[in-house]
């Protein structure tokens, strides 16, 4: 059973002007049933039509040209001369070609004529709404750069982030949110793309649930039964209906997490999906209407996925109408020391524990390290050091430990692909003396001048490096 949703499609609303009643209400059955537009409004009277856009809020008009009061042509002259930002459909019971030429020169979006077939005009609709939310997202966009602030910040609190590229990646989702089409999130595993989605969903204001799914693992089948769910007896064991998650996401947001792994056979099934907007539950036939957003998110190189042909290049464009890239951790540092404060409070929080002041040393060096593992690696270490944790300060033996651990996974990994040899390429060789100096002057440059830390690096006490360090200034 369908259910009635209150969250009207698109954002903007269209109006459909023309003075035959019974076209009026066909045209609105024919776009709410078979595309599930339902922010419209209707006028049979052509000369109120400059009133109603000066209210606000339409984005689109449908437009006959023959009216009895006041012509389409001259409405269309008018909307362009007082209203650019609304695209009109001009759908008139003309067939005549000089009448379309001039009405596209006029700034009309596109022309239909009333006995074209009710599919192509309802493509041609959505077709104008996709442009009209790509503009907006520009729009937005801008204005959001050009102001530096966040419409809607208390969606983004579960992010904690200072850096400027984290304050652009919040400006586009707010930009993109009221936009139907699919959001692609990129970015290595554990930056927080989960977090994101979230986001994403919250600033769009939709009325559903979030349903997220991880795809990864799910053959074709399960895949089908996930998300388009199953009519009871559609297979051995379908003992009863199950709705699938794209019911379930009904007026809100789908996820679908890891969309990299999607097999080829899914991936057929997901772009059908996006293409025609609607899809058959196993063992029915008859379609039902998807009505949620798409978000999907991966840690794989999608572009490099599609030249090895294990990616659908239509499947790639269609789902980066809107694509939100997550920077690691090591490109955002200043992020670090707000997320150790955050992790320790919820870390405290969970052992029952005091919040612990936290080394002042400690922020320096995370900063010197990779995080491989990104904020779920920083975050797992801040639990594991909070779960030890008993004096005041806390103790900065289990991070040490933990990074040196990764690094010695590095070097194996180094060694076992043969990058046993960091100077194969430098010719000539430096001597020991020059790779010495090499070697301080990068510790120092991680360490970010601090000596403790380099010295440390380098496997030498503070005072060597110093001395070594005042016999290269002399
Ligand atoms: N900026 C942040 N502020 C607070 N917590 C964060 C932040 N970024 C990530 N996290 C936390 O780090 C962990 C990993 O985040 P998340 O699951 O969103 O990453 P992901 O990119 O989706 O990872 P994967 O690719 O493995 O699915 C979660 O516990 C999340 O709450």
């Amino acid at each position: 059973m369908i259910k009635i949703d209150n969250t009207p499609y698109p954002s903007f609303g269209i109006l459909l002007v023309d003075d035959e009643l019974a076209w009026l209400r066909s045209l609105r059955l024919t776009l709410e049933r078979s595309a599930g537009i339902s922010n419209i409004r209707t006028c049979a009277d052509s000369r109120q039509v400059m009133d109603i856009l000066d209210e606000g809020g339409i984005g689109l008009i449908l437009l006959d040209l023959t009216m009895p009061g006041l012509g389409g042509e001259e409405l269309l002259t008018l909307i362009g001369e007082q209203h650019q930002d609304i695209q009109v459909i001009v759908i008139s019971g003309l067939n005549q070609l000089e009448t379309a030429v001039r009405c596209i020169k006029q700034g009309a979006f596109d022309y239909f004529v009333k006995t074209d077939a009710q599919e192509h005009i309802t493509k041609g609709v959505l077709h104008a709404i996709r442009t009209r939310e790509m503009q907006s997202v520009n729009d937005g966009m801008r204005q959001r750069i050009l102001s530096g602030e966040l419409e809607n910040p208390e969606a983004f609190e579960d992010i904690a982030s200072v850096s400027p590229t984290m304050l652009a990646v919040f400006q586009y989702v707010e930009a993109v949110a009221a936009s139907s089409q699919p959001v692609l999130v990129t970015g290595e595993s554990g930056v927080g793309k989960e977090l994101v989605a979230k986001a994403v969903h919250q600033v769009s204001g939709r009325k559903g649930p979030l349903v997220s799914v991880n795809v990864a693992g799910l053959d074709d089948t399960s895949f089908s039964d996930t998300l388009f769910g199953h009519k009871r007896g559609a297979f051995t064991g379908a003992a009863t209906a199950r709705a699938g998650m794209i019911e379930q996401a009904y007026g809100g947001t789908l996820f679908l997490d890891e969309i990299g792994d999607l097999s080829l056979q899914s991936q057929v099934k997901l772009l059908r999906l996006l293409q025609e907007g609607e899809y058959f539950p196993l063992g029915s036939d008859r379609p039902k209407l998807m009505q949620a957003r798409v978000v999907v998110a991966t840690h794989q190189d999608l572009p490099e996925k599609v030249q090895r042909g294990e990616f659908r290049k239509d499947l790639f464009y269609r789902l980066c109408a809107h694509h939100v890239h997550v920077p690691p951790l090591r490109e955002r540092k200043a992020d670090i020391p707000v997320l150790l404060d955050r992790f320790l409070e919820e870390a405290a929080a969970e052992f029952g524990k005091r919040k612990p002041a936290i080394p002042k040393e400690l922020p320096v060096h995370l900063s010197t390290y990779a995080f491989p593992g990104n904020v779920r690696e920083l975050r797992g270490m801040v639990f594991d050091a909070v779960s030890t944790h008993k004096a005041k300060v806390l103790s900065m033996q289990s991070f040490l430990k933990a990074m040196r651990r990764e690094h010695e996974l590095v070097d194996e990994s180094a060694l076992a692909g043969g990058g046993a040899r960091p100077f194969a390429g430098l010719e000539p060789l430096p001597t020991i003396a020059e790779s010495t100096v090499l070697l301080i002057e990068e510790a120092m440059e991680r360490a970010k001048g601090n000596q403790t830390l380099a010295a440390r690096m380098l496997g030498i006490s503070q005072p060597a490096l110093s001395k070594r360090l005042k016999q290269l200034k002399s």
